[in-house]
């Protein structure tokens, strides 16, 4: 295998018009590699592709056009053993009211053919906190606890690559940290992890890749840090111990006097230096009493990238 977990190209989906609706196009020549190993996010604004893409990763949507490997295995060659190399966490709570949580990750690992032997119930059930509701009926659980078991039943096949679709949609933020807890141990012990999520602040704090979905085309993929790195402008707040009038500022600068007496300055950060920056506050007599830098955030790459929609 090379050292992409999956790698797809020239991927498009169109679904079928009916009567009433025209065919639309999802997913419109995709090229996409997820590195083995990593997190890995994958954002866009509502309607963007991102559930046909997973659903297609996923086996459940059949694809129109292109190629997709998952875990080395062709998918239209080896469909078997693609769908083996891919567990999904879905959005939607479906789970059998009458199954109780063991019985529940039983009977997928059977839909996989996974060997009694091989089963992992109890360690499942302890990795996603539900080890004393084993033996509970599912119409018993609450909505967190039917999330963590939908990321069980991902778990039963023994997965290379772990599909999340926004897992953390709507939940409190004691069962976020549990979520992301169980992902970062998951991909500690070498899962690929493939998340999407809304949350960009969440996709910035645990994703080492990221690529943007945009209209069924992928609009940008880098390393997070380089994603964010992209934006020129950057922030300095400098805070002066009696305000400033007759401020000259570098060419390309632009003045921002925030509430609470703080002087927010922006520039582009490949052509002025903070040093010119804080230069000419001093010049203009400016007694620095506090400085403080502001990052572009993934939002603003987001936004720049598409224009503003989702
Ligand atoms: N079964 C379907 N039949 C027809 N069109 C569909 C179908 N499923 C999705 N679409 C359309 O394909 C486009 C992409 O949808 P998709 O659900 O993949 O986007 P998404 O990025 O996952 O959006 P969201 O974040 O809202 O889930 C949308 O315009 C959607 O309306």
């Amino acid at each position: 295998m090379s050292d992409n977990a999956i790698e797809i190209s020239g991927l498009r989906k169109v679904y079928a018009g009916n009567g009433k609706s025209p065919a639309k196009t999802a997913l419109d020549g995709v090229d996409l590699d997820v590195p083995d190993g990593s997190i890995f996010g994958l954002l866009g604004p509502n309607g963007a592709g991102k559930s046909t893409l997973i659903n297609i990763l996923a086996g459940l949507v059949i694809k129109t056009e292109g190629k997709v490997r998952i875990w080395g295995f062709d998918q239209d060659v080896n469909p078997r053993q693609s769908r083996a190399a891919i567990g999904v966490m879905p959005q939607e709570l479906n789970i059998d009211p009458f199954f109780t949580p063991a019985e529940a990750l039983e009977v997928q690992a059977g839909l996989y053919g996974v060997p009694k032997t091989q089963r992992r119930t109890a360690e499942i059930l302890e990795l996603i906190g539900l080890s004393d509701k084993a033996d509970a009926y599912a119409r018993t659980l609450s909505g967190g606890m039917r999330r963590r078991l939908l990321l069980g039943k991902a778990l039963v096949h023994h997965p290379q690559v772990l599909v999340l679709d926004e897992p953390t949609a709507g939940v409190d933020i004691e069962l976020r940290q549990m979520l992301w807890s169980n992902v970062r141990k998951l991909n500690d012990r070498g899962m690929t992890i493939i998340l999407t999520t809304h949350y960009l602040e969440e996709a910035e704090e645990m994703c080492d890749e990221i690529a943007i979905i945009d209209h069924g085309r992928v609009v940008a993929r880098d390393a997070t840090s380089a994603l964010l790195g992209r934006l020129d402008a950057k922030t300095l707040l400098i805070r002066t111990e009696t305000a400033l009038t007759g401020l000259t500022l570098p060419e390309g600068v632009r003045r921002e006097d925030r509430p609470g007496g703080m002087l927010a300055l922006t520039y582009p950060r490949t052509r002025v230096s903070a040093g010119a920056v804080i230069a000419a506050v001093q010049e203009a007599g400016g007694v620095i009493t506090d400085i403080a830098s502001e990052e572009p955030d993934l939002e603003d790459v987001f936004l720049s990238l598409t224009g503003g929609r989702g």
